[in-house]
């Protein structure tokens, strides 16, 4: 396997923050789509209900974390996919373990988010 070249790797911060959010676009775009197809219009969906239900500063903060966390989950979800690819093409019980608490980690942040906004939302 060829050696990553050393010019390739960002030597500066700004290199580096170049590589976040190229992270994010392909994170979402090349892997994630069609679970960002989801995501996107429900977070929009509660925080436009949050609007209209005048929801308190705190509650506020809770729905921002709960957000936030379902996507760095499928963000981390998406990391991993490309990982496994990147592995084998094969059929291996490790990689199927792997994806698969990825998924589940997605699944429980999801589940826990959903409680939260519906206790705000609803409750
Ligand atoms: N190389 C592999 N070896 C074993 N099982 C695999 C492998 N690749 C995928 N799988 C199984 O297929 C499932 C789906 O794979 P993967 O997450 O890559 O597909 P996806 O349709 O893009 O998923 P998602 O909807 O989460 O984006 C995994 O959770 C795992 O159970």
């Amino acid at each position: 396997m060829a050696e990553i070249e050393k010019a390739f790797l960002p030597k500066t911060w700004l290199g580096k923050f170049g590589c976040a959010f190229r992270g994010v676009r392909v994170g979402i775009g090349a892997y994630g789509a069609a679970s960002f197809a989801v995501h996107l219009p429900v977070m929009a969906g509660v925080l436009a209900f949050a609007v209209w239900d005048g929801v308190t500063w705190p509650e506020w903060y809770l729905l921002i974390v709960c957000i936030t966390i379902v996507l760095a989950a499928e963000m981390f979800n998406s990391s991993i996919e490309a990982l496994a690819k990147a592995v084998t093409k094969e059929y291996d019980p490790h990689i199927r373990d792997a994806l698969d608490i990825a998924s589940g980690a997605v699944f429980t942040a999801v589940i826990g988010a959903a409680t939260v906004g519906v206790l705000i939302l609803v409750g």
